[in-house]
């Protein structure tokens, strides 16, 4: 790493389970070495996929190497379409056929589709084996490498088999947003402006004037939005590791967002993070709906991720039919439903989010069928 390219370093407290976040530019060439010392036995499996293997692979393999350590790879293939069962058994196929013992550690290179898969194979791998987060999307790096949250999608919903399994450490190399597509960074983006949504209003405000310089991987404003949004989780996750309270918060957005991605059957149509983008303007539009937040404070949250160039409604997709009935059936089986009612995240303002929130069918109906109509 050069001189100009310090590590910060933040710790999520969770115990025995507890495990530290590093934060530069060009932490891969580090890798082996920063590993080294949590490692049970001197090999690990690197899981990664087709996109990020040809820039990253070769780069973690010799670092890895140089440090007296053995590594297999397994290339996947890239898409949200691989976090699925057909995926997993791939995957654990492939795992027990290299050969795993219990002291291995996998190590996930890529996006947040590589994490919760190879996450939740650690987690079920023989009973349960170590893992390493290596996060290649801006997504990835601000949120999905960090808590510890694994799974695979299935047809009737998001996320919905999957295990709470912390990995070891997460190694963010900012550098390794160099090669990502710019609408992959535009997607990671909403799930920073989750974070100021939810509690941190200056932090909102800071983006409001940054976020483009941020999704342009300006150096220090990106650095900072990393840092503070793993900052903010970390402190998040410390305090309610299985989601039973506060964790809810960080699902702003996610209860229309991944109803949403459902529909679109987890194809490229609709990015996670897009989704996520659409589902946080529909909740402030249900608060202010409700009267819980002012019109403005929506209008503000809408305005702000338009100006950066997300998606703010349904209708963003060309020529898609939604259908507010499926979307209502799809948050019905949301992980957050009540007693057989919709638990949302709702919000008294920028930055004033709680959990939860009830709302009556019809004033939910109303909300959808206006933005599907929009
Ligand atoms: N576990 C959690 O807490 C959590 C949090 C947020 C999102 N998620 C999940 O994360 C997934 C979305 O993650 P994502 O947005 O990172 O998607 P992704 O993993 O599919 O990556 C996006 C695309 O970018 C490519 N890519 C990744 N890194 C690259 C790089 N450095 N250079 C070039 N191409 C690169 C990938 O191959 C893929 O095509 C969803 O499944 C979502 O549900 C999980
Ligand atoms: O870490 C969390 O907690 C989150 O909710 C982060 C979300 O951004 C992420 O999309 C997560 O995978 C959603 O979790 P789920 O429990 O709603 O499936
Ligand atoms: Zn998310």
């Amino acid at each position: 790493m050069s001189d100009r390219s310090r590590i910060d370093r933040l710790s999520v407290d969770l115990g025995q389970r507890s495990y530290e976040i590093l934060i530069g530019r060009g932490l891969i060439a580090e890798a082996g070495k920063l590993m080294l010392p949590l490692l049970k036995q001197k090999r690990v499996i690197a899981i990664t996929d087709s996109n990020v293997a040809p820039h990253h692979l070769e780069g973690l393999e010799r670092s890895v190497r140089a440090a007296g350590i053995a590594i297999d790879s397994i290339v996947l293939e890239a898409g949200e379409q691989t976090k699925s069962f057909t995926g997993l058994e791939g995957l654990l196929n492939q795992l027990l056929e290299i050969g795993i013992e219990r002291r291995t550690t996998l190590v996930a290179l890529g996006g947040g589709v590589i994490g919760d898969l190879t996450g939740f194979a650690a987690a079920i791998a023989l009973r349960g084996i170590d893992f390493v987060q290596i996060p290649t999307t801006l997504l990835a790096q601000v949120d999905s490498s960090v808590g510890g949250k694994t799974g695979i999608d299935t047809p009737q919903g998001k996320n919905l088999v999957g295990a709470f399994h912390q990995p070891r450490l997460v190694l963010a190399d900012t550098a390794t947003l160099d090669t990502l597509p710019r609408r992959q960074m535009l997607a990671g983006y909403a799930e920073v402006a989750k974070y100021g949504l939810i509690n941190d209003p200056q932090f909102f405000s800071w983006l409001e004037s940054n976020g483009v310089d941020v999704i342009e991987r300006a150096d220090g404003p990106l650095r900072h939005a990393v840092l503070e949004s793993c900052r903010n989780k970390a402190r998040v996750v410390a305090a309610d590791e299985r989601e039973q309270d506060a964790r809810a918060l960080l699902n702003l957005g996610h209860t229309f967002g991944h109803a949403l991605e459902a529909e679109c059957g987890y194809s490229d149509e609709l990015l996670h993070g897009e989704a996520v983008a659409i589902g946080m303007v529909m909740a402030f539009d249900l608060s202010a709906q409700l009267g819980l937040c002012t019109l403005e404070d929506a209008a503000r949250v809408q305005r702000h991720l338009a100006s950066v160039g997300l998606p703010t409604s349904p209708t963003w997709i060309d020529g898609r039919e939604w259908s507010a009935e499926r979307l209502i059936r799809h948050m019905g089986r949301d992980k957050k439903v009540q007693d057989g009612r919709i638990a949302f995240v709702l919000a008294k303002g920028i930055g004033q989010a709680f959990f939860p929130a009830h709302a009556a069918l019809e004033e939910i109906s109303a909300l959808l069928e206006t933005a599907i109509a929009a």
